[in-house]
């Protein structure tokens, strides 16, 4: 007998499977709708003009390649907290944010499941939107967090179940975790209104709950940085204690850099250099310390005037196209002869459209027409472009008359 004799086969990740089934497909006319990763009108991954000016700008200044600190570039971090909070943000000017580059949105909600893990006085149960990023259960169990849920998607309207989440919400016990994507959620594409946050802000407040917002598409969902920032500006701005996990793979297309960063909102400064000294303690035997080139690209980015607008035009770009794509899949799912009410692809936003397709209906979409998406119905509309976008409207049109 072999060691690993006790090694079973593990089943493919829900999403990242996807794209490996996509890539075995020979059909020509193939999609992939699966892992949220932007796309050109081509269906060509897209590398930013500000990401390649930065890139270039770093590699003339011919760095070293000594280890970072454990808590990152020191200018990264303090670009993307000002990014998150807004460059006149009070709570900046006080230092109480503790800002700690990580390994990208995935690493940043790790450190942050086990910083609450360990210190967190309250209820250590996450409980997340249901449905969520299929990722975040395992990530908080990892850490040694209990997971829990509370209603989000109304599947009758394919939009926000707003009664059902309030009401959830309002029998969470007290001094538990909640978790809100900031905007753009993943899988639904569903945001709550202002004024919905406005009231889960009231309800959070009156059950104590602790809100750890993950916010992996600033600016890709609206196009606008500061009004997709909008939910953690608000709630900070009403007293509330949080954490924040932030990723630029999306908005700035560093994917593969794994580019993020962790946020802890402190009472005070001095309280501050307390956390941020247990949260190095934490990642040292995690990873020790992050990398180097992803940081700087987007540290350059945030803190070169020209290259952050042409980083905002860029923003504005893709959000747009994706706009456009739901625009375009809802006229031809029309021109199809549909009578189905599509109007939720439009309604919703950012990088995720939450179909409604039941798992039957996915199946033939990949084994009828090769179009590849999650078992959930969720397909990532930075995958179609105007050539496939019939293609794709005529085959949900075959699968769900
Ligand atoms: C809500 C949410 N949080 C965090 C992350 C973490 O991304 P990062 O570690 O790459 O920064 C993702 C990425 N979700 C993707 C886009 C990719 C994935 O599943 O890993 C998705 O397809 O859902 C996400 O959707």
């Amino acid at each position: 007998s072999s060691l690993w004799d006790g090694v079973e086969m593990g089943p493919p990740d829900p999403i990242l499977g996807v794209s490996e089934a996509f890539k075995r497909d020979t059909n020509t006319n193939k999609i992939n709708l699966g892992v949220g990763a932007y796309r050109d009108d081509e269906g060509k991954p897209f590398v930013l003009q500000s990401v390649k000016q930065a890139e270039d700008k770093v590699r003339n200044m011919s760095l070293d390649k000594e280890y970072l600190p454990i808590t990152g570039l020191a200018d990264f971090a303090k670009g993307a907290a000002k990014l998150a909070f807004g460059q006149d943000s009070q709570h900046l000017a006080e230092g109480r944010n503790v800002t700690v580059q990580t390994i990208s949105g995935t690493g940043s909600l790790r450190v942050g499941g086990s910083f609450l893990q360990k210190f967190f006085p309250g209820n250590k149960v996450v409980y997340l939107p249901s449905p969520s990023w299929g990722n975040h259960t395992p990530i908080f169990k990892h850490a040694g967090l209990d997971v829990a849920s509370y209603r989000y998607y109304d599947r009758a309207t394919c939009g926000f179940d707003a009664a059902g989440a309030m009401e959830d919400i309002s029998n969470i016990p007290e001094n538990s975790i909640i978790l809100f994507h900031a905007c753009a959620h993943n899988p639904t594409g569903v945001d709550p209104k202002q004024e919905q946050w406005k009231e889960l802000s009231k309800i959070v407040k009156d059950r104590k709950l602790f809100p750890f917002f993950d916010m992996a598409y600033q600016g890709f969902a609206s196009g606008s940085l500061d009004k997709d920032a909008w939910p953690v500006r608000y709630f900070m701005d009403e007293g509330h204690s949080l954490v924040l996990s932030q990723s630029f793979a999306k908005n700035m297309g560093l994917y593969g850099e794994r580019v993020g960063g962790f946020t802890v909102l402190c009472s005070s400064a001095e309280e501050a250099k307390r956390v941020e000294s247990q949260i190095k303690i934490l990642i040292r035997p995690m990873y020790s310390n992050p990398p180097l080139n992803g940081a700087r690209i987007a540290s350059t980015i945030l803190n070169t005037p020209e290259l952050y607008e042409l980083w905002l035009g860029e923003l504005r770009q893709m959000s747009g196209r994706i706009i456009s794509m739901r625009e375009q899949l809802v006229a031809n799912l029309q021109k199809e002869g549909s009578t189905h009410n599509w109007q939720h692809i439009t309604d919703q936003i950012g990088m995720f459209c939450f179909t409604g397709l039941n798992p039957d209906q996915v199946e033939r979409l990949t084994k009828d027409f090769s179009i590849y998406l999650t078992k959930d119905g969720r397909i990532s509309v930075a995958g179609i472009s105007s050539n496939n976008n019939a293609y794709l409207a005529h085959a949900m049109h075959e699968v769900t008359k």
